[in-house]
Parts: C-alpha cells; sequence; structure tokens
C-alpha cells in the first residue's frame, strides 16, 4: 500500500536518510524506531511531502505518491508530537478541522463528539479550549482529530512524549484499538518501547540513514542485533558504539 525505496535525503554534508527502503500493507502498523538524529522524523516529512528526498520514491497504492497526493493527503491523519492543538479553537473545532467546509458545520460536530467519545473524551469537552486540557487529553483531542476524517494511512510522531507510563499506557491501547477497528495502515515513529509493543505489528530500526533491521514484533525480541538488543532494553554498554 505504501512504499518508501531508495530514500536519501542529506543537510549539506550530512547524509540523514541514505537509501532507505520499507513497505506496508494495508492495515498493517509499522513501528519506526532509532536513536535521537537516525531521521525518524526526515523519513516521516519526506512521506507526507515536506521534505523532498534527493533520491529515491514513495509510493502509494504501487504509484509515485508525488502523482497521487491530493488523494493521499485527502486520506491520512495524523497525531503530532506535542497534539499541536489550535488554542484558538475549541476542542470540536480542533477534531473537525478535516470536516469543515465538506459537510454542514452541525453534522463537523456530531463527528467530532463521536471521535472524542471514541478516545474516552465526554461531550463536556468539545466547547472546551485546548488549554484547559490535560497532558493526556490534549493527546487524546489530538487522536481524535487524527481519526476525524476515517483515514485510510495514519502517523503517529511520538504519540506518548510528556505523559506518564499510565497515561502512555492508555494512548498506546487506544491507538492500537482505533487501527484494528478501522483496518488502518499506521505508521508511528517512537523512541518508547511500551508503545513498540503495544502498536506494531512491524518495527523498523533506522541506523546512519537506512534501515538496520525489520521484522515482527515477535522477531524482534530474538533477532541477532547486539544494537537492537541494546535499544530494545535501553542499555549502554561502556565501550558501545552508539550511531550518530
Ligand atoms: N531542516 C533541517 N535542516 C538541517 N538539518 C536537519 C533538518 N531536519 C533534520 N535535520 C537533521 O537531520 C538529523 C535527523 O533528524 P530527525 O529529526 O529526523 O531525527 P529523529 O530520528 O526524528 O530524532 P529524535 O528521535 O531525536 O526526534 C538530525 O541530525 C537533524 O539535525
Amino acid at each position: 500500500m505504501l512504499g518508501v525505496r531508495g530514500l536519501s535525503k542529506s543537510f549539506g554534508a550530512k547524509r540523514v536518510l541514505d537509501g532507505v527502503d520499507l513497505d506496508l500493507t494495508q492495515g498493517e502498523s509499522l513501528v519506526v524506531i532509532g536513536g535521537s538524529g537516525t531521521g525518524k522524523s526526515v523519513l516521516l516529512r519526506c512521506i507526507l511531502g515536506l521534505e523532498v528526498p534527493d533520491a529515491g520514491t514513495i509510493l502509494w497504492r504501487g504509484r509515485p505518491l508525488a502523482e497521487a497526493r491530493a488523494e493521499f493527503m485527502d486520506g491520512f491523519g495524523m497525531l503530532f508530537q506535542n497534539a499541536a492543538l489550535f488554542d484558538s479553537l475549541p476542542v470540536w473545532r480542533n477534531v473537525a478541522f478535516r470536516l469543515m467546509g465538506r459537510m454542514p458545520k452541525v453534522e463537523a460536530r456530531e463527528i467530532a463528539v463521536e471521535k472524542l467519545a471514541r478516545v474516552g473524551l465526554g461531550p463536556e469537552v468539545a466547547d472546551l479550549f485546548p488549554a484547559e486540557l490535560s497532558g493526556g487529553m490534549r493527546k487524546r483531542a489530538g487522536l481524535a482529530r487524527a481519526i476525524a476524517a476515517d483515514p485510510q494511512v495514519i502517523f503517529f510522531d511520538e504519540p506518548t512524549t510528556g505523559l506518564d507510563p499510565i497515561r502512555a499506557a492508555t494512548i498506546n491501547e487506544l491507538i492500537r484499538g482505533i487501527v484494528d477497528e478501522t483496518g488502518a495502515t499506521a505508521i508511528t515513529i517512537t523512541h518508547d518501547m511500551s508503545s513498540v509493543r503495544a502498536i506494531a505489528d512491524r518495527v523498523a530500526l533506522l541506523d546512519r540513514g537506512r534501515v538496520r533491521w525489520q521484522g515482527d514484533l515477535a522477531a524482534m525480541e530474538t533477532a541477532p542485533d547486539d544494537y537492537l538488543h541494546d535499544f530494545i532494553a535501553g542499555r549502554a554498554r561502556p565501550m558501545a558504539r552508539i550511531p550518530e
């Protein structure tokens, strides 16, 4: 459904992505992990068309995404790292952002309230402003916005950043539930191994601009790769090579 072929991107002399290849089938949940600065966000930005790669192609349903950009953009949802809600709009307008203009306001609001309910926020939250929400509630509202237009592909950018472990687990469960329910294809980038275990069907580890390892979640624990195991365990070895 979504393929990345030989994607490369440099900033000045710094080669951040150096031939990344990935494939996602419909309904699959891929979690991309990798150390800080390994290019996870750059990869996401290239897929979203916010960054122009130096080389490589992104395929969407077998066609270069560049040729199907409008169709792709219509069918994607995104949960941003800090929820990225518009502070001047009430929560329901944030959730309904993609729906406004496509349908009458009253209908958009109804869908927003329904999506808020799906993420565990009651109708009383709809008219609050983002500043009145806790961090966990903001994430939930961001998640409701990501699913408002029933996307076929959803991107989750560090979905648990800034949350305590219990709230993080709730968000992970919501994401997994939503992906299962909607059959959406999902790409998550994260450092949080609890997210990996809760959300992933498949895991890809980025290292020095390439996919160092990828495989099913179950295979991750026994994969013959020391760096992957250090990453999973959050372990720093004396004199270990930390990829830059
Ligand atoms: N617009 C840009 N201009 C110059 N360098 C950039 C730009 N965007 C990203 N980089 C560099 O690319 C590298 C990868 O950045 P990226 O944000 O993708 O890392 P990441 O894997 O998402 O890291 P983190 O997990 O810390 O968020 C970094 O060294 C960063 O400084």
